[in-house]
């Protein structure tokens, strides 16, 4: 099932001395897809994590399908920033997608356990058993009753894996997951966090410097093209024609707005 599909996005940042831009031709993302955004220092991989998180308004042309509502629905997200819709585009944020950032981001006042069943109470569906479980899953079951404040940074990348898991999105978004980590923990958590996206089939993004640790893990590598005049372009051919070795999806056929 196709849940994400992107077409002609393109965003242009712009400070005081410089102007960067970003542009997305085609992007589709099936369940079970594991890709690597792949790119230099400033070339713009978390500026198309946000955009795709729903982070960033993307500029006003282009597309940006996400599949909503149990997979009921397909929403045009750009459509939605265009005309303003801040209450469905929140909606379509904490419901859609699992979200992991370099160092945690765990709610600072709340369990574990807490952090765990805070998302999946905003999207109505809080099971304290199903985040145990997912615990249970991560190696972090024996800290359920501890702040953030009281866990390694290994431990605390573990909880973040489990909370964008626990509400069960269809796509995780992890921008540098493993970077605060030294090398055994960063391939254990990466390990992790494939594993439980395969398990539950969600479409898995993640932003990444690690070649290496992206290729051991099977992640398909969309890297970024950097042109001259801080642009960059991220581009995925549909499977038809991708190299041979270009990821599990097939078909990628962009879905229908309902
Ligand atoms: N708030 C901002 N305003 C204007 N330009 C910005 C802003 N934040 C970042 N940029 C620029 O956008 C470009 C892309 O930045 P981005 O953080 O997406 O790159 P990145 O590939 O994730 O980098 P890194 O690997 O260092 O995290 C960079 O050239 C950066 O200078």
């Amino acid at each position: 099932m196709t849940v994400l599909s992107c077409r002609d996005l393109a965003v242009r940042r712009q400070s005081a001395d410089s102007t960067f831009s970003l542009s997305v031709p085609r992007l589709d993302l099936r369940t079970g897809d594991r890709l690597a955004l792949m790119g230099q220092s400033g070339s713009g991989k978390s500026t198309l994590i946000n955009i795709l998180a729903l982070a960033m308004r993307p500029d006003p042309q282009g597309s940006l399908l996400i599949r909503a509502e149990g997979g009921r629905k397909v929403v045009d997200a750009n459509a939605l920033w265009r005309k303003g819709r801040d209450d469905a585009l929140t909606r379509l944020r904490r419901s859609a997608f699992g979200y992991v950032q370099q160092v945690g981001c765990l709610l600072p006042f709340l369990t574990v356990e807490q952090n765990l069943t805070f998302t999946q109470t905003l999207n109505g569906r809080r099971s304290v058993q199903d985040a145990r479980a997912l615990a249970e899953r991560l190696g972090v079951a024996g800290v359920l009753k501890r702040r953030p404040d009281a866990l390694s940074v290994g431990q605390r990348q573990r909880v973040s894996i489990a909370r964008a898991l626990a509400h069960r999105p269809f796509i995780v978004l992890a921008d540098e997951p493993t970077a605060s980590l030294d090398r055994d923990n960063a391939a254990e958590v990466m390990r992790l966090l494939v594993e439980q996206a395969q398990e539950r089939g969600v479409a898995l993004v993640v932003a990444s410097h690690d070649l290496a640790l992206c290729e051991s893990f099977g992640f398909e590598i969309v890297p970024a093209q950097v042109l001259p005049g801080a642009q960059t372009v991220f581009h995925r051919e549909p499977a038809g024609r991708r190299p041979v070795g270009g990821g599990p999806s097939a078909r990628a056929e962009a879905p229908r707005v309902q």
